[in-house]
């Protein structure tokens, strides 16, 4: 059962005003892990304050990191050494995105030891792809007990090719090649955001790392980063459960700090479906307030659909009358939103891993519990948009995503709570 207070939505009103997007917890995760490269102080600034962000600082922490929060979202990270080179399953487990410091370590000290990830709510999420890149550089790997013990000869040489886009296998290898001697090779890399925004910050530290946001990326060895001072990205996920909010809800919003280039994929479907949606500089405006149409889904790696809104995007086609299909390839198992959503009275039926969605059917109020971080936000989406009081539990996978959710969904309108009397009230 979940320790924090569920969040109590009362839906069917629409939502106004703007909003600022949070800094981006999927690009701020691989540069805080990155920090550990240089011996010298890095200020971050655009450090969302989520409890995925304190779960990185606390596994840096326990390798050598001090860090201090000096703003609401800037942080100073020092590492002079590293007092280990091990980072145990418990840490690990309690976040897959841990796993890039591996290659980090691999950088700094030439060896590493890290646990498997565990498992995750929506699937199997294999690491091959790492290992084999890491194996195709040079770097020697054993498995003892779930967990890689690692060690990288000088100099790291040759190359690798992705057998499928992957974000953090992009990031771990870029990782290990940034210090010591060498030069190494990455085919059908990543383009997505969150590598750019890494080899962005590496490259203002001094590394040598050429083709960010291009299939092929070249990291030279450098002999050592400086300290610095770097702003990470805006958090494209949280923008777009921003947009479809204010689709769901049929309402105008402003989104401020975005940027639009990001997020052209969710962009065109909602245009595609009749909203509108307005580009400036770092600004998104969208306007809902006409009537939607259905639309199929299918997500792709970066350019494409981010799985990361397939679930709110669901959410949404339910308010939409008609048929809609969503599909999502990256993970194909990414279902826990649709049993909740069903019980606030959506009509989806899963088919070959295709969410049927047989919108338009008024969404009631429930009360229901978040499986994992974006399934979570598809059911603060529904409420929004739901006739009646939803209750929504599993606020710890919310936390992960979404700063200061209910303070910022009431900043917008909408009609929130969430407080201790709420959750013994909700627990009787
Ligand atoms: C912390 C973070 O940034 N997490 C994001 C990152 O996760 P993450 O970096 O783990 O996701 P990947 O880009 O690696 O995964 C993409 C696809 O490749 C597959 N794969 C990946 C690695 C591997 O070794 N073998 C393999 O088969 C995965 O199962 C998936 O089907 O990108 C995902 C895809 O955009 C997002 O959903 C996550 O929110
Ligand atoms: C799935 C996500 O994160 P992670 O890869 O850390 O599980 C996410 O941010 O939606």
């Amino acid at each position: 059962m979940s320790q924090l207070a569920p969040l109590v939505i009362l839906g069917g009103s629409p939502l106004e005003g703007e909003i600022a997007v949070q800094p981006s917890k999927n690009a701020a995760l691989p540069i805080i892990v990155a920090s550990l490269l240089s011996s010298e102080p890095i200020t971050l600034h655009g450090i969302p304050r989520l409890s995925d962000i304190h779960t990185i600082l606390d596994i840096v922490a326990s390798l050598g990191t001090r860090f201090e929060w000096i703003g609401p979202n800037s942080v100073v990270l020092h590492t002079p050494h590293l007092t280990s080179v091990e980072t145990p399953y418990a840490l690990v487990s309690k976040m897959r995105a841990s796993f890039i410091v591996m290659g980090a370590l691999l950088s700094r000290a030439g060896e590493a030891k890290v646990s498997l990830p565990g498992g995750c709510a929506f699937g199997y999420r294999p690491v091959d792809q790492h290992l084999k890149a890491f194996r195709a550089i040079g770097v020697t790997l054993t498995e003892d007990a779930g967990s890689f013990s690692a060690t990288r000869p000088q100099p790291l040489t040759g190359g690798y090719v992705f057998e499928m886009l992957t974000v953090g296998g992009t990031q771990n290898a870029i990782l290990a090649a940034v210090l010591g001697e060498g030069t190494v090779r990455l085919e059908n890399a990543s383009i997505d955001t969150d590598v750019a925004d890494m080899v962005n910050f590496l490259n203002s530290l001094g590394a040598r790392i050429t083709g960010a946001g291009t299939h092929t990326i070249v990291v030279e060895g450098v002999e050592k980063l400086s300290g610095g001072e770097y702003t990470v990205i805006p958090d494209r996920i949280e923008a777009g459960t921003w947009m479809i909010a204010a689709a769901a809800t049929r309402s105008k919003l402003a989104l401020t700090n975005v940027h639009p280039a990001h997020l052209r994929a969710l962009s065109g479907k909602l245009q595609e479906m009749g909203a509108q949606v307005l580009e400036g500089e770092r600004t998104l405006l969208v306007d809902a307030r006409a009537s939607l149409v259905p639309t199929n889904v299918t997500t792709a790696a970066f350019p494409g659909f981010p799985t990361d809104i397939q679930p709110q995007m669901a959410a949404l086609l339910a308010t939409v009358e008609g048929t809609s299909a969503v599909t999502d390839p990256v993970y194909p198992d990414r279902l826990t939103h649709v049993a909740p959503l069903v019980r606030m009275g959506a009509d989806i039926s899963v088919m070959d891993h295709t969410q049927v969605i047989r919108g338009g059917t008024l969404l009631h109020g429930a009360h229901v519990r978040a499986a994992d971080i974006r399934a979570g936000a598809a059911l603060f989406v529904a409420a929004l948009a739901a006739q009646g009081e939803t209750v929504i539990d599993g606020m710890q996978y919310i936390n992960r995503g979404y700063e200061r959710i209910a303070e910022r969904l009431k900043s917008i309108g909408a009609n929130v709570r969430q407080d201790e009397a709420v959750f013994a009230t909700a627990m009787d």
